[in-house]
């Protein structure tokens, strides 16, 4: 006979041993890299990923092995591109995270990355439209406002783009309005929402303070804008020539890969991030990709939530966002269909 502590031992070890039948299959591209690494070891902990697929063009063996040994329930496998190791990849992907690409040093701005990361981005995109075009796509390759409209070209050129599917990761830029808003006002981050919407990069990042529910002096908002804004180039600056933010955007990367996988394979309801995707809202002024907080449900967006009450200097910055935002988003979608003609 065995004793209820036994009974309950045993239920333990045959749950946490058993693959969950609701978990996707997750890729990394860029896997080797500095947000790879880390981004990777975060997703391993996730029980709601049953297969994490790394992917770079050099180390993933030796990223898949040490990761492999983790006693949590996911498969790793690691990919290079011999053997056709993209298409291994992708296939049976539900969710593809793109952190591939070069990293900014002191001096450049991310739209100087995209001359580089531009034809990695298209590159991948051709190979998801072609192994996973039903996988929900994560960019975090910068220039953000640029590659999203690159992988929604190239899948609307294979006949497979589903709006509701891409996402640009701006998820860092919320995680830091979160921390210096904490630092400033003295409270706890989980008192410290602050929504930020736009784009990725320098005056397209446009914080709505005033939503906040805390007050804030002049000085303050000016300030916090600010730092929130260009928090990017403190860690470029701080890195001096080594990169830029890695372990602060896999945390990032991870918090958003996670909050898709509760609402799609997880079946959560409710679940909203800030997230740069296709959207109505500022259409009518030529921008057809904006970050706000959006609803995600199972087949991805589930619903853009609009910006909301604002006060007269977040107009002010919207109104310096739109030309900029609108100037990388063509950017990147002539990149493709200049290729195309
Ligand atoms: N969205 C954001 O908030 C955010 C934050 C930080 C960094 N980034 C961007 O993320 C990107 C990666 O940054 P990092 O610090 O990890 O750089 P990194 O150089 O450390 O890593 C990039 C990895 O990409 C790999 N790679 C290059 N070409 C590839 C290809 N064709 N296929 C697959 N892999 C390829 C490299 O081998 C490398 O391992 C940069 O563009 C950076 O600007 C975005
Ligand atoms: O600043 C960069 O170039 C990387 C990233 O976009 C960031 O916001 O940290």
């Amino acid at each position: 006979m065995f004793t209820t502590r036994q009974i309950t031992s045993i239920a333990k070890r045959a749950f946490s041993t058993s693959a969950s039948s609701n978990a996707a299959k997750v890729a990394v591209l860029g896997a080797s890299g500095g947000i790879g690494q880390p981004l990777s070891l975060l997703l391993k902990q996730s029980s709601l990923i049953s297969h994490l697929s790394l992917y770079d063009i050099v180390n993933t063996p030796g990223v898949a092995a040490d990761l492999s040994h983790i006693n949590t329930n996911s498969k790793v496998t690691g990919h290079v591109p011999q053997n056709d190791g993209l298409k291994e990849a992708l296939t049976g992907c539900d969710i593809v995270v793109i952190p591939a690409g070069v990293p900014r040093k002191p001096g450049m701005t991310r739209d100087d990355l995209f001359n580089t990361n531009a034809s990695i981005v298209r590159d991948l995109a051709e190979a998801c439209a072609q192994h996973c075009p039903k996988a929900h796509i994560l960019v975090i390759a910068n220039p953000v406002n640029s590659t999203v409209p690159i992988v929604a070209e190239v899948f609307q050129k294979h006949s497979v783009f589903d709006p509701k599917k891409l996402f640009g990761v701006t998820t860092l830029d919320v995680v830091r309005a979160s921390r210096f808003v904490s630092e400033v006002k003295k409270i706890s981050t989980n008192d410290a929402k602050i929504t930020v919407i736009g784009g990725h990069s320098g005056v397209t990042i446009v914080p709505l303070l005033s939503q906040s529910g805390h007050s804030f002096t002049e000085e303050e908002v000016k300030s916090l804008t600010h730092r929130i804004q260009f928090g990017g180039d403190e860690v470029v600056k701080a890195k001096n020539g080594a990169g830029s933010a890695t372990l602060s955007m896999a945390f990032a990367g991870a918090r958003f890969t996670n909050s898709l996988l509760e609402a799609t394979v997880g079946g959560k309801k409710g679940i909203i991030e800030p997230t740069f995707v296709k959207s109505d809202i500022f259409a009518k002024e030529g921008v057809e990709y904006f970050a706000t907080n959006v609803e995600l449900g199972p087949n991805g967006v589930e619903k853009i939530h609009p910006v909301g009450n604002i006060n007269k200097y977040e107009q002010g910055l919207i109104d310096a966002a739109i030309p900029e935002l609108k100037g990388n988003i063509v950017k990147g979608k002539s990149f493709v269909s200049e290729v195309k003609a």
